[in-house]
């Protein structure tokens, strides 16, 4: 049997590191190689098992990636844009993979993404869930075989303790949809509507947010037309598809060449 592969998570205390910790754990093809989490953070120096919930695995909370980064294959980060950019060139420097699960980059952290990147393996995805995968494939189909007649709106809903708006993936799926329609997002996407606005163009894509609860994350893509409307949802009932996504995305980034790949390249779609 191959040798597993070696993995550190960073933001290991956070929601999506603690499922990535456990279900590290669970797999007989990766290893825990290491984890961090942020400067000041009450884990530091306890272990990430313990703080997952999955009783202790001999690797303890460090706040200095560079400290970890030799003994792994690959990076798998979850944090926030700057964090994620800083944990992003220090796997450059060390020639590591990295697995970039984070969202609400702006178009010039994306641009700083896209050029450190492409001198490592590295797969980014704004949703490293399958199904949300298999739906980015089929909306603009859908947009398209519909036609004209048919408003294109997609609505996000995540828990409140979220930070960005909208969602990447909100964002990824406008992105498939204006491309399908030959359309510039910049100028079709709609994100907030209040008072007398008119009515509405036929050219947009509106991207509303609701953030409520403990929501784990749900997304609608709505094609309304005349007399009748598609609704398209998928409902994320806990944090373990993108967990799964990302690890399965770890195991595959270590075998490619370098270069910047999608979930889509990770599940051969
Ligand atoms: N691509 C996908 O499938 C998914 C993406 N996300 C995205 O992942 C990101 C994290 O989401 P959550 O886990 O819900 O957030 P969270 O806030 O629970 O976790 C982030 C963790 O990063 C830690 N952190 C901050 N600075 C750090 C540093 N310098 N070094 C190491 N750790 C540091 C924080 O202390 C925190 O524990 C968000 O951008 C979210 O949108 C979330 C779920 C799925
Ligand atoms: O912050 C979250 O929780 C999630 N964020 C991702 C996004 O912004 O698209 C994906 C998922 O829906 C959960």
């Amino acid at each position: 049997m191959a040798s597993p592969t070696k993995v550190i998570i960073t933001g290991a205390a956070g929601r999506m590191g603690k499922r990535l910790v456990s279900l590290v754990q669970e797999s007989p093809n990766l290893q825990l190689a290491g984890a961090t989490e942020a400067k000041g953070h009450p884990g530091l120096g306890r272990d990430a098992g313990d703080i997952a919930g999955c009783g202790p695995l001999g690797v303890s909370l460090v706040s200095d990636l560079a400290t970890v980064l030799q003994q792994a294959d690959v990076v798998v980060d979850f944090t926030s844009p700057t964090v994620t950019l800083g944990h992003l060139t220090l796997a450059v420097q060390h020639k590591r993979a990295m697995v970039i699960g984070t969202t609400g980059f702006s178009p010039d952290e994306m641009k700083q993404l896209r050029r450190h990147a492409e001198s490592i393996p590295c797969v980014q995805a704004p949703n490293m869930s399958v199904g949300i995968n298999v739906l980015l494939e089929i909306i603009g189909k859908v947009a398209q075989a519909l036609g004209d007649d048919y408003d294109l709106e997609i609505i996000d809903a995540h828990h409140n303790k979220k930070k960005d708006a909208p969602s990447g993936t909100a964002l990824k799926l406008a992105e498939a949809l204006a491309a399908a329609k030959n359309w510039d997002l910049e100028e079709t996407g709609v994100y907030a509507r209040h008072g007398i606005i008119g009515e509405r163009s036929s050219k947009e894509i509106g991207i509303q947010t609701v953030r409520a609860g403990d929501i784990v994350g749900d997304h609608t893509v709505l094609y309304g037309g005349p007399g009748e409307r598609i609704e398209i949802t998928h409902r994320a009932h806990n944090r373990d598809p993108f967990a799964r996504g990302a690890l399965r995305a770890a195991e595959w980034v270590v075998k490619q060449p370098p270069g910047l790949y999608g979930m889509a390249d990770v599940l051969g779609l």
